[in-house]
């Protein structure tokens, strides 16, 4: 199995028990030198509760998306030729609009589930849309299919940034729509017992006016709840915040009161140092999405520097932004961006297969603060089996293994999933799903 164990090391252990209690929590995890392995592993047999990870196999944390806006799966891969703004205005909103209609949402939302789950996505935090009902579509899926989820209603109200078929027509009822979304999400939460919870989602400052920021930041504060918004995303965004508040954009949500030890910010690509030390202040999290600001990012997000400034920092495959549902992809896109960075600035901001890994495992976890992404005792039991297709022409170093995996992992080498230990997908069929 590996798992992160520092933000620069992964660990690798070749052979070991891993006890998952009733509940999904991991209870122990017995090395094969341990005095009772073997009674363990027998009386495991005895009770058909025995799982083995088979050579060539390796058992993995599952990994949190931080970012994903669940109504735009149907347009992943497309028009991301456009800049940000027109491509929300001619593409997003209207796809978005859309989901009022909730048989479409259903059936996008189980497409976009299933397909999380196939790629080793345990934990994801989504913006919805305006539609209340189409976010509890898609809360009733997360918990059918078993994807532990944070999910937002999105408030944007602001009629010079948005248009007139997809806006909440007053700050007041945006609040009040929003506010029945949350109690509706804790009584799905007491229904079914699923692992649901309801995130504070102003869709980004120009969508928003004043009135909005301060009631979200409000409701945040009464529920104690997560928020989740994009910041300094683009020149674009930042000019909006300089001209409309003559301040930073980090500095606005913050006025607002939605930079809180559960905010978690998409992109920061523009975040400075005096931002940089804002959000290490307030332990606000940042979910870097590196595929999708190759495209509206306008620059590459310092997240080495990030780290090193005690920024919680995630990764995020920003479905739509970003076209790839797989958290692999985002990965080797990380490593790779913050090796455009070094070239650029000359500053050590190369990001090695460790931190990739560290930051789709415990920075996603830490940022929403779940007990997730690491295979310890008194952590969930969200895991992930993926198979080495390179096993018979490379080497068998740990550490050349573990690079391969996050190299090489496709959807079609996720042999099985599960969350809080429960099957969640099995790429195995259902004989050898045991
Ligand atoms: N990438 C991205 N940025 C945004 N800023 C505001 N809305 C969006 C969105 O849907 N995607």
């Amino acid at each position: 199995m590996i798992t992160s164990a520092t933000f620069d090391k992964a660990d690798f252990t070749p052979k070991a028990l891993i006890c998952v209690d009733q509940s999904g929590i991991i209870d122990r995890v017995i090395s094969a030198t341990d005095s009772d392995y073997q009674s363990v592993k027998q009386a495991a047999i005895n009770q058909d509760t025995l799982r083995i990870v088979h050579p060539g196999n390796y058992l993995l944390p599952g990994f949190t998306d931080l970012h994903i806006h669940a109504p735009q799966w149907p347009q992943a891969g497309l028009a991301l030729d456009k800049p940000l703004n027109e491509w929300l205005n001619t593409y997003t909103f209207p796809l978005e609009a859309k989901f009022k209609d909730l048989a479409y949402a259903k059936k996008v939302y189980k497409s976009l589930i299933k397909e999380l789950l196939a790629n080793g996505t345990t934990t994801g935090l989504f913006f919805g849309s305006l539609d209340t009902k189409a976010n509890l579509v898609l809360a009733k899926i997360c918990a059918e299919y078993g994807q532990r989820a944070f999910i937002g209603r999105v408030n944007m109200d602001n009629p010079k940034q948005t248009p007139d078929y997809y806006r909440d027509s007053s700050a007041a009822q945006g609040l009040l729509e929003t506010e029945k979304f949350i109690q509706e999400m804790f009584d799905l939460q007491k229904q079914t017992s699923a692992q649901l919870t309801p995130v504070i989602t102003p869709r980004f400052v120009p969508s928003c006016t004043p009135e909005t920021l301060k009631g979200l930041g409000q409701l945040a504060k009464k529920y104690d709840l997560p928020i989740q918004s994009h910041c300094s995303e683009s020149i674009w965004e930042d000019g909006f915040a300089q001209e409309n508040f003559q301040k930073r954009d980090a500095q606005v949500l913050d006025s607002f009161g939605l930079l809180t030890d559960k905010a978690v910010m998409a992109h920061g690509t523009l975040l400075n140092d005096s931002d940089l030390k804002l959000f290490s202040n307030r332990k606000t999290a940042l979910a870097h999405c590196p595929i999708s600001n190759v495209y509206f990012g306008n620059q590459v997000a310092p997240i080495k520097k990030a780290h090193e400034q005690r920024v919680k920092v995630g990764l995020g495959t920003d479905i739509s932004g970003g076209f790839s549902p797989s958290i692999y992809k985002n990965m080797q896109q990380a490593i790779m961006s913050s090796q455009i960075l070094k070239d650029q600035t000359n500053l050590n901001s190369r990001l090695t297969a460790s931190n990739a890994f560290y930051l789709a495992t415990i920075g996603g976890a830490e940022a929403l603060h779940v007990k997730t992404g690491q295979i310890k005792p008194g952590y969930q039991a969200d895991l992930q089996i993926v198979s080495d297709s390179f096993k018979e022409v490379s080497s068998n170093r740990s550490q050349d293994i573990f690079e391969r995996l996050i190299y090489h992992t496709n959807k079609e080498n996720i042999l099985q999933v599960y969350v809080s230990g429960k099957l969640v997908h099995n790429n195995l069929g259902e004989k050898n799903g045991k």
